[in-house]
């Protein structure tokens, strides 16, 4: 199912805390930072902040900029973005600063807390229970399923961030880092304690703001199952992206494929007639760049924009089974291979009984298909 893009945003002191313990707000970014932030405010859909967020900050969370606002309303859309807030107790100030400024207003809870929000809050925020717990992925769906967000903004605190990166549902981290400390243990940090991906994030940016530095990262793991994460979602992108590379042809389908480890370091990427290869497909060009000794592979994922094919007539082997025969154990794919030059293909079925898992993730079809197009009539 597709959800919003999540773009994590915080700012943090050199101690790594997002604020102290005093009764006022801590300010990290400098002026320009948060000029920044009300920027990226301006270019989202919704903006998500925990319970405790709210009852520690009084948070309004607009857009500040009149010029943004008004951009935003020739645009067509409202002049701030929905405002979301998550609780299980269901405990909020109803004459918190969040209920009563900007548009509108949304809490996700449980259902026990549904009972206390609605009574507190009476009509100004839709109260939505999500079950006995609250499950991240259940709020994403419903919020843009049912409310058309597509690009979510979660200004903190630390509890949520922590969540939806350990749940692999973050798409980006805007991380401002600030040269003060705070020095007290009982200040909140940004991400607490648990298990988080293994290896390194990627750093996609960073920029000097008065004194502070943004950096952006991507979160780059594969997920371990069939439940596909962020990091599946932006790898398989790449995928579709490369098969724009691939020399034209009316004979053969146009593919992008890349090869990744557990702790997110690509393996391999490759795309279909790569090189001097008028016949060879995208999996195998990438799998051929790898070394088949390497003990990443059998904890692998292959993304491709196209199913692995199941039979083929230009090589002996068909990419389901090179895959199989390199140990790789995870596949990631866009788009069932249609019935255009083979009939009937199951690389899936091929990669299922084999031992493999594949994740099909529909969303991206449209974008495997794109390269395509003068094949499918
Ligand atoms: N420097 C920065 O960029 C930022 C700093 N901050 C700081 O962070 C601090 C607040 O962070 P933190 O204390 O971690 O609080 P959060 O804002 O992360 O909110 C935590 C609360 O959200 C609700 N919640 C979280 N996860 C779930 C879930 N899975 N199901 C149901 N409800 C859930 C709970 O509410 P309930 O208790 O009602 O059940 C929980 O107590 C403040 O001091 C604030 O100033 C915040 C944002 C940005
Ligand atoms: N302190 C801090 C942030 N705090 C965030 O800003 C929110 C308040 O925004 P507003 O309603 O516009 O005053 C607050 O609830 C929290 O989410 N953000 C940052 O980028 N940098 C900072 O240093």
């Amino acid at each position: 199912m597709p959800l919003p893009y999540v773009l994590l945003s915080a700012a943090v002191s050199l101690d790594g805390y997002l604020d102290d313990t005093g009764p006022e707000r801590l300010l990290l970014s400098s002026p320009a930072d948060f000029d920044r932030v009300d920027e990226v405010r301006a270019s989202v859909d919704a903006i998500l902040v925990g319970a405790g967020t709210i009852r520690a900050d009084n948070p309004r969370l607009l857009v500040n900029s009149a010029e943004r606002r008004a951009a935003r309303t020739r645009a067509g859309r409202s002049e701030c973005p929905l405002k979301v807030t998550v609780t299980a107790s269901g405990d909020l100030d109803p004459a918190a600063n969040f209920w009563h400024t900007g548009g509108e207003k949304l809490v996700y809870t449980t259902d026990k807390g549904a009972e206390r929000a609605s009574g507190l809050l009476g009509s100004s925020a839709d109260v939505v229970p999500l079950g006995p717990d609250l499950d991240w992925r259940d709020l994403l769906e419903h919020l843009h399923d049912v409310r058309g967000v597509g690009r979510l903004m979660v200004e903190g605190g630390g509890q949520v961030h922590t969540q939806l990166l350990r749940q692999g549902l973050a798409d980006e981290l805007q991380l401002v880092l600030a040269p003060l400390f705070v020095g007290d243990p009982a200040a909140p940090r940004l991400f607490g304690p648990g298990g988080y991906q293994g290896g390194r994030l990627r750093l996609c940016d960073t920029r000097r703001i008065e004194d502070v530095v943004l950096m952006r990262y991507e979160p780059t793991a594969p997920g371990a199952g069939p439940v596909p994460t962020a990091a599946d979602r932006h790898w398989l992108r790449t995928a579709c992206e490369l098969a724009a590379l691939c020399p034209p042809s009316d004979t053969a389908f146009s593919v992008g494929a890349v090869v990744v480890a557990a702790d997110g370091t690509e393996l391999a990427r490759g795309h279909s007639r790569e090189g001097a290869d008028p016949v060879v497909h995208a999996e195998e060009a990438a799998l051929a760049k790898t070394d088949p000794a390497d003990p990443r592979l059998p904890g692998a994922t292959v993304y491709s924009s196209l199913e692995p094919c199941a039979r083929r007539a230009s090589r002996p082997a068909p990419c389901a089974e090179r895959i199989l025969a390199a140990g790789v154990r995870r596949v990631v794919t866009a788009w069932r291979e249609p019935d255009t030059f083979v009939a009937g293909a199951d690389g899936t079925g091929v990669l299922r009984a084999g031992g493999a898992q594949v994740v099909v993730l529909p969303e991206l079809e449209e974008l495997a298909k794109a390269p395509n197009a003068h094949l499918l009539g």
